[in-house]
């Protein structure tokens, strides 16, 4: 089943003699429970590709699809609405609220959708992210790691068809990083979460069950079950290093 899927994607910005085409035709499909990771040297499009394909940028031509829906037909109200309730979102800055406490943070999105938070599905979100000792702390009184497991509780607790990444370990120490990844990784694999992530870090790739390449704004090239060397070699010969 596909969870998310971009059929030929084109987004140019600009108009005329100053126009930038910064997706070019892209086709992608991803299936439920996988986890993929977008690389590409600066420019190719990835964050063109991550906001299309979250309904924050309007493709030029093409169609984005998250399950059945075709977002292109839906209005600025329906976008919102989807965005809160079916996709989640991670970035390289964790965005939490800092006069929020951790359990106020987590369930913020059902709170802003006028829902209340059931008990057991907080405490199992929190578990997952390994954060149940620090709920009635604030974002301040956490380390970057502990602030990015309560941004991914966040994402989480809407159950969301689609979690989107951007950078999520940006900001992170190699080893913490790490710890970030493998929750990721451990919940597309325990729970069918579908990832997709945007990072430079070949390593990060590399806990991906796939890595899509993008150039110029084009596909150029994927890599199924990547080593942190496979997807360094491929970024050498796309002009990265
Ligand atoms: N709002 C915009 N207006 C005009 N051009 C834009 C806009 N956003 C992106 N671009 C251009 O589109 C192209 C792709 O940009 P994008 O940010 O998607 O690349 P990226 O791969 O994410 O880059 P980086 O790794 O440096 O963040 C670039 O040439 C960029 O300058």
């Amino acid at each position: 089943m596909r969870a998310l899927g971009l059929e030929a994607v084109r987004k140019v910005y600009g108009r005329g003699g100053g126009a930038v085409t910064a997706l070019d035709g892209v086709t992608v499909g991803l299936e439920k429970g996988s986890f993929t990771a977008v690389m590409g040297p600066s420019g190719s499009g990835k964050s063109t590709f991550l906001h299309c394909a979250a309904g924050l940028d309007k493709p030029t031509s093409g169609r984005v699809l998250l399950g059945d829906t075709d977002l292109g037909g839906l209005n600025e109200n329906a976008l919102t609405a989807l965005r809160r309730d079916r996709i989640g979102f991670i970035f390289q800055a964790y965005n939490l609220v800092p006069s929020l406490d951790v359990v106020r943070n987590i369930t913020l999105p059902l709170r802003l959708a006028g829902r209340e938070a059931d008990p057991g599905w907080l405490r199992e979100v929190a578990t997952r992210v390994g954060i149940t000792d620090r709920l009635g702390h604030r974002p301040a009184e956490l380390s970057g790691g502990q602030q990015q497991r309560v941004a991914i509780a966040r994402a989480l607790v809407t159950r969301p068809e689609v979690l989107l990444a951007d950078e999520p370990t940006g900001a992170l120490d190699t080893r913490t990083g790490k710890q970030v990844l493998e929750l990721l990784r451990g919940l597309v694999d325990t729970t069918g979460q579908t990832v997709l992530m945007v990072t430079h870090d070949p390593v990060a790739a590399s806990y991906a069950h796939s890595v899509l390449f993008l150039a110029d704004g084009r596909l150029a090239g994927s890599l199924v079950s990547p080593t942190p060397e496979k997807v360094a070699d491929r970024m050498t010969h796309l002009g990265e290093w």
